[in-house]
């Protein structure tokens, strides 16, 4: 065991799930200290408690986030104010406050707290459900090295992380936290693509699959730019050129770009949105 910590998360949803199933699964915490609270979902809190033995009783909400040495705040965006409202009378300023909510600064859940604890916010990703996230992380004024290393061992045991500064937050959800989504967008329309050509759904669902498995391992494990390995599989003449000079025609590098940028942009918003 290496977090010999409480952590309480505010809100049980897919995220809280991936990180304390992550936690649990890697030893880094003891299902004992962990506990998970919600705003009305008692049938949740029941799962959640046989599944993974962690202490998950509506009734104790208060004094779970009392009693705990790191806060998790893992409710969405829209509901960082209210909740934070909500417990803010149970915090202090000894905890540890990390946040996983999209857009939402360090400053405005610090002024929502009333306090000085530091706060870490997090951009995990959905892959934290196998262990595979990527996780940004920064800091707001009072988060100090000994912060960042403790959200570092959490994040770390569902996947990669990254330390960024605040300012590049918004970017690297649009990256990566948004990221898996647009690459199953580009899936899915691979696998429609191979429908039209003729192939049948679970034979070119396993194709497509080991065939985006094979080209991210190569990205990792070759070391060479995107651009080599994509002009070392064109032959002159041949398929691959085929198939690009549509995708180039039909504008798809403006449409990812675009696409990215939209995210960031959003993400911004987020921010002033609920600030
Ligand atoms: N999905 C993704 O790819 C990523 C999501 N995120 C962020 O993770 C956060 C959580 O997302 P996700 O898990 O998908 O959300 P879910 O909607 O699955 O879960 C939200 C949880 O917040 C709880 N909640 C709401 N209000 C309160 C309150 N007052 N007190 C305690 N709990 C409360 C809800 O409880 P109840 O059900 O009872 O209403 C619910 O358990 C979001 O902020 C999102 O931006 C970050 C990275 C990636
Ligand atoms: O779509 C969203 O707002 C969240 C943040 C990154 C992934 N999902």
């Amino acid at each position: 065991m290496l977090i010999n910590k409480r952590i309480c998360f505010i809100g049980a949803g897919a995220m809280a799930e991936a990180i304390l199933s992550g936690l649990i699964r890697k030893g880094v915490v003891n299902s004992e200290f962990l506990s998970v609270t919600n705003r009305s979902n008692e049938s949740r809190l029941h799962e959640l408690s046989q599944k993974y033995g962690v202490q998950a009783d509506a009734s104790r909400k208060s004094e779970f986030i009392k009693h705990a040495d790191i806060l998790m705040l893992a409710m969405k965006p829209k509901d960082t104010a209210a909740t934070l409202e909500e417990i803010r009378a149970f915090t202090h300023s000894g905890q540890l406050i990390i946040s996983v909510a999209a857009g939402v600064t360090t400053d405005r859940i610090s002024a929502l707290l009333g306090h000085d604890a530091p706060v870490i916010r997090s951009m995990p990703n959905t892959s934290a459900a196998i262990g595979q996230s990527v996780t940004g992380l920064c800091g707001g004024a009072a988060a100090e090295a000994i912060h960042f290393e403790t959200a570092s061992q959490i994040f770390e045991s569902i996947g990669k992380v990254f330390q960024v500064e605040e300012g590049k937050i918004d970017s690297l959800t649009a990256v990566s936290g948004s990221g898996p989504a647009f690459f199953y967008y580009f899936v899915e329309a691979m696998l429609a693509g191979a429908r039209d050509v003729g192939l049948d759904e679970r034979f070119a669902t396993e194709l497509v699959q080991h065939t985006m498995l094979g080209a991210a391992n190569m990205l990792i494990q070759s070391g060479k730019e995107p651009s080599k390995l994509r002009v070392e599989i064109c032959s002159p003449g041949g398929t691959t050129l085929a198939g690009l000079d549509v995708l180039q025609s039909r504008g798809f590098e403006d449409a990812i770009r675009l696409c990215v940028q939209a995210a960031a942009r959003r993400a911004a918003e987020l921010g002033k949105k609920f600030s």
